[in-house]
């Protein structure tokens, strides 16, 4: 195994021109664990991965998978590493069980095809040609050649994304058992529920650089445990709202009319920020009092929603 984690990154920087993508990203995953990398669109999330795959070259810091350098010693690494690419890989025109058979050829213990077939649901579609699949059914089938070697690493890129929910449930199911194998898994997502239900740890990415780490837990725990939300007319006068509020009360406008108050959520605050609305000739379409959420961390770190 090596010292350190199945995955150390350090300082990576990775430019495409004048653009930086990846600005000083450092990362260590431990073995056997699930890693979601979670960020906006353009964060540097697939970057960080292609870089780890070893399909990009940094060009500052390092990278070490299994102990090993993605390029440098990329024949040592390939039969040990499983990738899913965001764009489902680039094959012929073969069928897809046929495709499956022959990666599972290419290792020593694989997995059993057919019963990779059937977790994905893609019995019904064996000897369909590639290009004829749907997307979804591409990106399953893609999934599937990414662990059908038995890795000890697999990166997944953006692995469910427009999946229906039963296929998504079964790719869930997928990553859950190579956990449970001991295999590490780095993954990202757009999905808040998806990083939750999966991650051990979440790593929360903008702009080229890690904002926030932790298990999901423990980011949600890093401000008020508890928050009222409403809806109402954009551009409230909060600072009116904060003066009724007791002190250790905060409130923002988190998106254009949603509007979230910390501090001590309790009956008494409930029915000052409703009595402050009816002073102020405003109904709260919706009020709710909520946990903070994942979503709330990575809104507040990054200022965008995930999905944008
Ligand atoms: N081959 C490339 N040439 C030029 N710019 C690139 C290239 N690949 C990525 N970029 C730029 O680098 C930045 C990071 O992109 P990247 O795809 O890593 O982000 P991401 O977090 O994976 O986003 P998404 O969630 O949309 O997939 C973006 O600004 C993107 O436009």
């Amino acid at each position: 195994m090596g010292s350190g984690g199945a995955l150390e990154i350090a300082g990576l920087v990775k430019r495409f021109g004048r653009k930086t993508a990846v600005d000083g990203l450092g990362l260590s995953v431990p073995y056997g664990t699930v890693t979601a990398l979670l960020g906006p669109n353009g964060a540097g999330k697939t970057t960080t991965v292609e870089t780890c795959e070893g399909y990009l070259r940094p060009d500052g810091g390092t990278v070490r998978v299994l102990g090993l350098d993605p390029v440098a010693d990329a024949s040592r690494l390939r039969p040990r590493i499983g990738v899913m690419l965001q764009s489902g890989g680039v094959y012929s025109g073969a069928r897809a069980e046929e495709m499956l058979t022959h990666m599972a050829g290419l290792y020593a213990n694989p997995l059993d095809v057919d019963t990779l077939v059937e977790a994905l649901g893609l019995d019904g579609c064996g000897r369909t040609p590639y290009r004829r699949l749907s997307g979804g059914q591409k990106q399953r089938l893609s999934l599937a050649m990414a662990v059908v070697g038995r890795p000890e690493l697999v990166f997944l890129d953006e692995p469910t994304a427009g999946l229906d929910p039963q296929a998504r449930r079964a790719t869930w199911d997928i990553v859950g058992a190579l956990r449970s194998d001991g295999v590490t898994v780095v993954l990202t997502t757009h999905h808040m529920d998806e990083a939750e239900e999966l991650a051990d740890d979440v790593v929360i990415v903008d702009a080229g650089r890690i904002v926030a780490q932790g298990t999901p837990d423990a980011l949600c725990r890093g401000g008020a445990e508890n928050s009222l939300r409403f809806t109402g007319r954009p551009g409230l006068d909060l600072a009116s709202l904060l003066k009724a509020l007791p002190d250790d009360s905060a409130a923002a406008e988190l998106v254009p009319g949603g509007y979230r108050v910390t501090g001590t959520v309790d009956p008494q605050l409930l029915a000052t920020v409703t009595s402050w609305c009816a002073q102020n000739g405003v109904m709260p379409d919706r009020i709710s009092v909520e946990r903070r959420t994942l979503e709330d961390v990575f809104l507040e770190l990054t200022g965008k929603e995930l999905r944008s």
